[in-house]
């Protein structure tokens, strides 16, 4: 019953004459995260529209569209190029490997199109300043799509610590890991010259929710623990910062968490726990809260279990991180406020965080030429 509501909600929403033109997406890649992030959360949004898709193969890209209903293809060696370049197109969403991201975003930005990018924003915090910075002199909307950000769960967690109800905060801890066997051999997360490695991938979540729940920046990194799945690309990576007012966290990131005792598969990870002064704040899937979240608060003894799925002036108890994050991206183009914001400044802090974790750990490093390997295992931490 509660679907059939949903269905005809949307339908209501998606006939509701919209009050201006609506903002026309382009995909590059017949990506498969492209569905959750973009494609269904537009068929609720009166003012977006996916119009195009471009797969390096134009029968990918046929067979994607006629799946998804996407009007029009491109493909072959310049696919790409002729989506950005298509003049009916006002946004383009950039879901190719983290690798690819700077490369595709700033062409796209060239031509003129907002994007909406795919997390990690792209290699280096570099990149990331390069990318924002062509977005800024062009008047165009560049975000970095930490699609959790613009969940009412977050929004609700980060407004219970900013109340001072439980006093400042004193150390966070911040997880995403997954079983072994989701993440497939030959799968993009690991392929270091595509941008790969549990960091870049989940850790550059865990780094952004410490940073967001903290509400401070590390000041260095004290210590890091890697397992690597392949030369340069790390499966898994622990990290322990210190940030400003005597705050410590820690970061847990893994792309194939193995089984206990080799044969029970583990539970995905995707928890956060936040200790105060006063008290402590438990959340539990903070990444995907649509499907299922808590948040629990402790403090003088008590607890309580809070959710929440909408704003109170925004937002149906059905819609995904996803779709309160293109309500801000569409508004943010349309030059009104968003519920909430990545900022440029916080993905190029994100990205010197993440770039700060493998320049600790010589064989990880990436994107880096060391003159002397051994004495940068023992460096002290790079300052963020
Ligand atoms: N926000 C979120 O919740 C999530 C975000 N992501 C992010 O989205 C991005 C894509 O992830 P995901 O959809 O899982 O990945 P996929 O492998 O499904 O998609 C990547 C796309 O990149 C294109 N591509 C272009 N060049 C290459 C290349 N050399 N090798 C491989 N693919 C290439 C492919 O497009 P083509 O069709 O043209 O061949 C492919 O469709 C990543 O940045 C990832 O971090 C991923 C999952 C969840
Ligand atoms: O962005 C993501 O979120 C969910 C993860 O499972 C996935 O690997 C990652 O790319």
């Amino acid at each position: 019953m509660a679907s059939m509501f949903g269905l005809i909600n949307r339908v209501r929403k998606r006939n509701r004459s919209p009050d201006s033109k609506p903002v026309k997406f382009g995909v590059l890649g017949a990506a498969a995260i492209a569905p959750s992030a973009l494609i269904t959360p537009v068929k609720s949004h009166p003012e977006a529209i996916v119009y195009a898709v471009a797969a390096r193969s134009k029968d990918r890209a046929t067979a994607y569209a006629k799946k998804h209903g996407i009007e029009k293809v491109f493909g072959g060696p310049n696919g790409y190029q002729e989506l950005i370049d298509d003049p009916e197109i006002d946004a383009i969403y950039n879901p190719l490997p983290n690798g690819l991201h700077y490369e595709w975003t700033m062409k796209a930005l060239a031509a003129g199109k907002h994007v909406l990018l795919e997390k990690p924003a792209a290699n280096t915090a570099e990149e990331t300043r390069k990318m924002f910075e062509l977005a800024e002199s062009k008047g165009l909307v560049l975000l970095e799509a930490f699609h959790y950000r613009f969940h009412p769960a977050a929004l609700r967690v980060k407004a219970i610590i900013e109340s001072g109800e439980l006093g400042a905060v004193k150390s966070t801890s911040t997880t995403l890991a997954v079983p072994s066997g989701i993440i497939k051999a030959g799968d993009i997360r690991f392929d270091y010259g595509l941008g790969g490695g549990a960091l870049m991938d989940m850790g550059c979540y865990t780094i952004n929710s410490m940073r967001y729940f903290a509400g401070a920046d590390p000041t260095s990194v004290l210590s890091v623990e890697h397992e690597l799945q392949a030369p340069q690309i790390d499966r898994r990576t622990v990290a322990k910062f210190a940030l400003p007012g005597s705050i410590t966290s820690t970061i847990v990131c893994d792309l194939s968490v193995p089984p206990t005792l080799k044969f029970i598969p583990a539970i995905p990870n995707m928890n956060a726990h936040i200790k105060c002064e006063k008290g402590e704040i438990k959340v539990m899937n903070y990444i995907m809260p649509t499907q299922y979240h808590s948040i629990t608060v402790t403090a003088g003894g008590k607890s309580r279990v809070e959710k929440a799925y909408t704003l109170p002036d925004l937002g149906e108890p059905w819609w995904a991180s996803y779709r309160y994050q293109l309500e801000a991206f569409v508004n943010k183009v349309k030059g009104r406020t968003p519920h909430t914001w990545v900022t440029k400044e916080d993905s190029i802090k994100n990205m010197e965080v993440i770039e700060s974790v493998y320049a600790k750990v010589h064989f990880l490093l990436r994107f880096y030429e060391l003159p002397n390997i051994a004495a940068e295992w023992t460096r002290e931490s790079p300052e963020i």
